[in-house]
């Protein structure tokens, strides 16, 4: 078995409070996702929501399923959304093969019974960045380039926050019973994502990030607007983000980042914001 999970409860944000640094990282920080021949998983209680990777390098590596979920296959009740940071790759999909090029996109829709993850070249492996939420209805699967995105440029030099929303696996794109998926690229002197910031009680979210240079982190922040903490993130790291947080970061360069999201709606702009005076208020 090439496939491992580990389980995390969803937190009480009265208790998050107390959260040490590292029950804080215990609790949101993700990483290890990449490790060659295997694919490794998160299953999360908050929104049920399975972050993961998977990295096949001299071996094919099938989704197989595992035991918190009682089924006999991984996506019987849920979709999958897996996005390429990586070498050239294929995914085969129930004997459809999907070539998937460096930061394109795959949805597989539920009731799928076999997939399997492939390098074309064990020398530059394939990446598999995945997000999985429950399904209730077997949308077809769809590939999303960066050329099928919705995109959103946003922010500017002078406030260090110019960037592009590639919007790869939302409504309109692609359908999907609760997963929105997307690609956030930073421009060369800007640093913060999600700046002005925002929760949405209605979704968790997950954010990936990746293109950071070895030698260089992202400070991300979460929390409420009065509690906020932050988790330092090196490269092909991950946080996730209740519905009661925040999610937001400043990096000490610029990068790119993964946001995938489920929940009650898909609804992307459904967002209460915080302007950066909200949280320099103190209250
Ligand atoms: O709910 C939406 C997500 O937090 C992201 O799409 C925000 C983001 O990519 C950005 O502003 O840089
Ligand atoms: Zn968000």
């Amino acid at each position: 078995m090439s496939t491992n999970y580990q389980e995390r409860y969803a937190v009480h944000p009265d208790d998050y409070p107390n959260y040490t640094m590292a029950r804080l990282r215990e609790n949101f920080h993700v990483g290890g996702l990449f490790i060659a021949d295997q694919i490794n998983l998160v299953y999360t209680q908050i929104d049920r929501f399975i972050v993961g990777g998977a990295c096949p390098v001299s071996k094919a590596l099938d989704l197989d399923t595992v035991n918190p979920l009682k089924a006999e296959h991984f996506l019987d009740r849920r979709e999958l959304g897996a996005i390429n940071v990586g070498g050239a790759g294929r995914i085969t999909v129930d004997g459809t093969v999907y070539d998937l090029a460096y930061k394109e996109a795959l949805y597989i829709g539920a009731q799928t019974k076999e997939v399997t993850f492939e390098s074309v070249d064990g020398a530059n492996p394939a990446k598999f960045y995945l997000n999985s939420a429950t399904a209730h209805h077997a949308y077809p699967t769809k590939k999303v380039g960066l050329d099928d995105a919705e995109k959103l440029e946003l922010g500017a030099l002078e406030t260090s926050n110019h960037r592009v929303i590639n919007k790869l696996l939302v409504t309109g794109v692609v359908e999907t019973c609760q997963l929105q998926m997307g690609m956030t690229e930073l421009k060369p002197g800007s640093v913060w994502n999600t700046m002005p910031a925002h929760t949405h009680g209605r979704r968790m979210e997950t954010y990936f990030y990746f293109e950071l240079p070895e030698d260089q982190a992202v400070c991300h922040f979460m929390g409420p607007k009065h509690e906020t903490r932050h988790i330092w993130v090196a490269n092909e790291e991950a946080v996730i983000s209740p519905t009661w947080s925040i999610h937001s970061g400043a990096g000490t360069c610029n990068y790119t980042f993964i946001w995938g999201m489920a929940g009650e709606n898909l609804d992307y702009d459904d967002m209460d914001k915080l302007s950066p005076s909200d949280f320099a208020s103190g209250e």
